[in-house]
């Protein structure tokens, strides 16, 4: 299949129509994140992301996407080929950007699938979406041209701009279960996910329990997270936040696949 770095539908998916998805990698694991964290699953990685977080783990579907294009027949093979998963996580990149991702999560919702959408939550879509796995990005995701792991900070405007969209935020906790789930490095992260969600909070009738909050701590590799995770497990308990690993990061640091 071909490898291809371009994903031309950023913008707009009208010219796509009918190529199915840009797959980086599809894979059989345990969720290593959130409230379903150790359930075995089929991950579905699709490539293209709308933002340019600086700490991004999954660069090859951001800052260089990498994919093969897969129709939907294939892909949901290859799901139904791992037998003992009964859930399917659909990530990025960010898989919303794709109309086509509504077209697959139906499709896994007729076949008795359990879904969760791993959203930066700047899009929201009609879909069987059975957990919303929602991570707003934080002023502290921005690649200024000091963290830009790329090029001299040319996104970190358009990152800034986009980042946060108090509609689709609330259209995604009104629509679907959901949890929030931020990248937390430091103390510092902690007033804006406070002013976030009392902001959430007043525009949304949808109910938003600190139960439903998600403290994770930022880092790809089991070295980082060694300076992360106690001060980020910490802010949880001071908060009334869950907190939660990144298990897959604990058990195989960051292999592909994983
Ligand atoms: C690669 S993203 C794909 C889905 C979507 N674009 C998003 O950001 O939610 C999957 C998850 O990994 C998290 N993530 C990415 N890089 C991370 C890092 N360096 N440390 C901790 N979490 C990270 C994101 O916040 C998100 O919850
Ligand atoms: N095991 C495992 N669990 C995950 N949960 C969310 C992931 C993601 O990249 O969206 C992820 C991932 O990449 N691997
Ligand atoms: S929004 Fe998600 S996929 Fe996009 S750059 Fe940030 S972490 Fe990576
Ligand atoms: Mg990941």
């Amino acid at each position: 299949m071909p490898v291809s770095d371009s994903v031309d539908r950023e913008e707009t998916d009208d010219d796509a129509a009918g190529k199915g998805l840009p797959i980086n990698e599809l894979f059989y694991s345990l969720q290593g994140e959130g409230t379903l964290a150790g359930v075995p699953s089929v991950f579905v990685r699709t490539s293209g992301c709308n933002l340019r977080c600086w700490f991004c783990d999954s660069y090859h579907t951001s800052w260089e996407p990498t994919h093969a294009w897969q129709d939907l027949e294939e892909i949901i093979a290859t799901i139904e080929s791992h037998e003992n998963a009964e859930h399917v996580v659909l990530t990025g990149g960010e898989p919303l950007i794709h109309e086509e991702s509504v077209e697959l999560l139906e499709a896994l919702d007729e076949r008795g699938y359990h879904t969760t959408v791993e959203t930066n939550g700047t899009i929201h879509r009609d879909a069987p979406i059975d957990l919303a796995s929602i991570s707003p990005k934080l002023e502290s995701s921005t690649p200024t041209p000091e963290r830009d792991p790329k090029g001299d900070g040319e996104w970190a405007q358009r990152h800034e701009n986009d980042r946060i969209d108090l509609e689709a935020l609330s259209r995604l906790v009104e629509s679907y279960e959901f949890q929030l789930k931020f990248v937390v490095t430091d103390d510092e992260d902690v007033p804006e996910i406070l002013e976030l969600l009392a902001e959430l909070r007043e525009m949304t009738d949808a109910r938003i329990r600190d139960d439903d909050v998600l403290l994770m701590p930022e880092g790809a590799t089991q070295a980082r997270l060694e300076e992360t995770r106690n001060r980020v497990a910490r802010l949880a308990m001071d908060h009334g936040f869950r907190y939660t690993p990144r298990l897959h990061v604990d058990l195989w640091n960051d292999a592909p696949e994983t």
